[in-house]
């Protein structure tokens, strides 16, 4: 840095360019004259403005010192210059509209060394002061959820990443900066699973008998991998107008008269509870079929797939939950004796047994779901494992209203509501023995007992119970007792993981968003017929700081890669600090020294001008 002061004021005045015309001393053939002589509507206008003005006797005091090294990356994190942000002060600076209002007192350098010129911005603060060049400025709805900002930039938006808050803990799974731009690896699989569900789909042709369309639902595939039954079929559909997908209940052959219930059923929102959206009536399955229309959850699972019958880490039974032997020469023949007893020890001895922790887990989410079910006046009817669905840590009740249609004289709310209680407590237990044959209770409360608290044994016993007495959800609450802060602080901490992943996301979004202009930008053929638009103007210098991004070599002439120098390079352009960044030409005749700021506006306004193209029509 000094080296270079020292040497401007003694520098003999014969090597700096001429001022006046701003582009007099640039070789005409030079992409940068090009630049130097573009439009005067961006603020590298006072390129050319300043260059008129400066003289040699005043430029070397007003020069902001930088300092010019070889041209290889640069170690970005010892650079000294400050990382400010241009956070206008007040609110109001940051409005679009105020783009044009504001002042641009940039002024220009040049320099000339050994044959390669340089450009120095000389006022450090010009830029620094544009909140309007932070803006996304005017440019239309679809560039301003490109542009991704909403109201003023933050200080934040030049960082790479926050980092991960402090109650989070250290991120252990992998080391560096993977960590900070990653995922965890469980919520990842766990997101892409339902993506796949939801976009790979199956081929339609394997339903010929499927119809098209069904009302407003098209694109219909069974849920069920067997053969439907004759009572009902569920399937998947998308919504012609929305896309978005839903799951469909058919009652096959029936047309209810009371339909009063399902409008109740329609109310109950709740997270626990597969939500109703709508029902109608059809022909078009070729008899008078009444269809409920549900939300879908991607890649669900029923509890009976995943726990009771050879879901991941219970390959010991099969689908009526009847164990094998696999020591047997025989491995899928049951064995009759003592089966039930068999099935609970083997499912000891093979650690399949659950931890203690999810059943509670479970069991909070599913009298939560009854609570607003009862409170609503309404009763499950039909709680069974193949009819609790589960994705991620949530179980939601499936189906909810279709047993309310089939049975229209079942009128005795109050009694189905103990009934739901019955249910599940045999759910329960069946989870905890992870068998559905539990009839021999006696052996099943044995099990339980040796293996989980005494407060989970009470509760399915209360559930269990035919005593007179009437049961109610709420009597459920102390039994559960302080498992229930387990679970809310359970549900925080997934929140949080949840809401650190969030913020991650928002800056890989911030970052593509700026690729996207760039890519949008840089080597475009033409635009309004000008093919020389992304080779002139602003867009040379996005070339040039494209080059700089993606193109830097080592001394030796080696790609040099680092993510974390690619990542911090967008992110300054994304805050448009007045940070310095030295581009040169591919011809390595000129260095042009720009700030992000400046950067950030010719990126605005270049890529507002695309926008303005695109929007004009053919
Ligand atoms: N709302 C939903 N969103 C996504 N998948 C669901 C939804 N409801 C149920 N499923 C899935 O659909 C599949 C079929 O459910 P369904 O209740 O039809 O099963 P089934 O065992 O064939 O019962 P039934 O014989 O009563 O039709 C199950 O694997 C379940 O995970």
């Amino acid at each position: 840095m000094s080296w270079l002061h020292r040497d401007l004021e003694t520098m003999d005045p014969s090597i700096f360019m001429q001022y006046s015309p701003p582009t007099a001393g640039l070789p005409q053939e030079s992409k940068l004259a090009t630049y130097m002589n573009h439009t005067t509507s961006t603020p590298t206008r006072s390129l050319n403005q300043a260059l008129g003005k400066l003289s040699l006797e005043s430029s070397p005091t007003a020069i902001r010192k930088v300092v010019i090294t070889e041209f290889v990356p640069m170690n970005y994190y010892s650079q000294p210059v400050p990382c400010q942000s241009i956070l206008p002060e007040s609110p109001e600076s940051s409005s679009p509209s105020t783009l044009s209002a504001v002042p641009n007192t940039s002024q220009v350098h040049q320099e000339n060394v050994g044959g390669t010129t340089y450009f120095y911005s000389t006022n450090s603060d010009s830029l620094n002061t544009s909140g309007a060049l932070n803006s996304s400025a005017s440019i239309g709805a679809a560039e301003a959820c490109l542009s991704g900002q909403v109201g003023a930039a933050s200080p934040y938006a030049t960082q790479i990443y926050s980092g991960t808050p402090t109650h989070m803990g250290p991120m252990t799974s992998k080391a560096g900066l993977a960590a900070s731009f990653y995922m965890p690896e469980t919520i990842r699989s766990e997101i892409y699973q339902r993506i796949d569900d939801v976009y790979l789909q199956p081929d339609l042709r394997q339903y010929p008998d499927l119809p098209e369309n069904v009302e407003m639902y098209s694109e219909l595939t069974p849920l069920e991998g067997i053969a439907p039954h004759s009572i009902a079929t569920s399937y998947r559909a998308i919504h012609r107008q929305t896309g978005e997908h839903y799951a469909l209940r058919r009652l096959h052959s029936y047309s209810p008269s009371v339909t009063k219930r399902l409008e109740m059923w329609k109310q109950i929102d709740h997270p626990n509870i597969v939500k109703l959206h709508d029902w109608f009536t059809t022909k078009a399955f070729g008899d008078h079929s009444m269809v409920l229309v549900y939300n879908y959850h991607p890649a669900c699972v029923t509890l009976m797939n995943k726990f009771l019958c050879g879901g991941p880490g219970n390959n010991v039974s099969d689908s009526n939950g009847a164990f094998h032997d696999p020591f047997s020469s025989d491995p899928d023949a049951p064995r009759p004796y003592t089966h039930q007893k068999n099935a609970m020890l083997r499912a000891v001895a093979c650690g399949a047994l659950l931890p203690e922790a999810v059943l509670w887990s479970l069991l909070v989410q599913l009298t939560a779901a009854l609570r607003a079910i009862h409170t609503a006046g309404l009763a499950c009817r039909g709680l069974d494992p193949t009819k609790v669905i589960m994705n991620g840590c949530r179980v939601r009740i499936a189906w909810s209203g279709v047993i309310d249609v089939l049975h229209t004289n079942a009128n005795d709310v109050a009694q189905a509501q103990q009934d739901d209680l019955t249910a599940l407590g045999r759910l329960a237990l069946s989870l905890a023995c992870r068998t559905i044959h539990c009839d021999n209770l006696a052996a099943s409360m044995e099990l339980i007992s040796r293996t989980y608290s005494a407060d989970l044994k009470n509760l399915i016993l209360y559930l269990l119970s035919t005593s007179t007495a009437r049961r109610s959800v709420t009597d459920l609450m102390p039994m559960i007792g302080a498992r229930f802060y387990t679970q809310v602080e359970a549900l925080e901490r997934r929140a949080d993981v949840f809401e650190d992943q969030l913020a991650r996301e928002i800056d890989n979004g911030r970052l593509l968003r700026i690729l996207i202009k760039l890519g949008a930008i840089n080597e475009r053929p033409e635009l309004n017929l000008d093919p020389s638009w992304s080779e002139t103007g602003d867009r040379y210098m996005l070339k040039l700081f494209r080059d700089y991004l993606f193109h830097s070599v080592t001394a030796d002439g080696r790609p040099w890669l680092d993510q974390a120098h690619l990542a911090h390079c967008l992110n300054q352009l994304d805050g448009g600090t007045s940070e310095k960044v030295e581009l040169m030409s591919r011809d390595e005749q000129s260095v042009l020294v720009v700030s992000y700021a400046e950067l950030k506006h010719c990126l605005e306004q270049a890529f507002d001008e695309v926008m303005q193209a695109a929007a004009g029509g053919p």
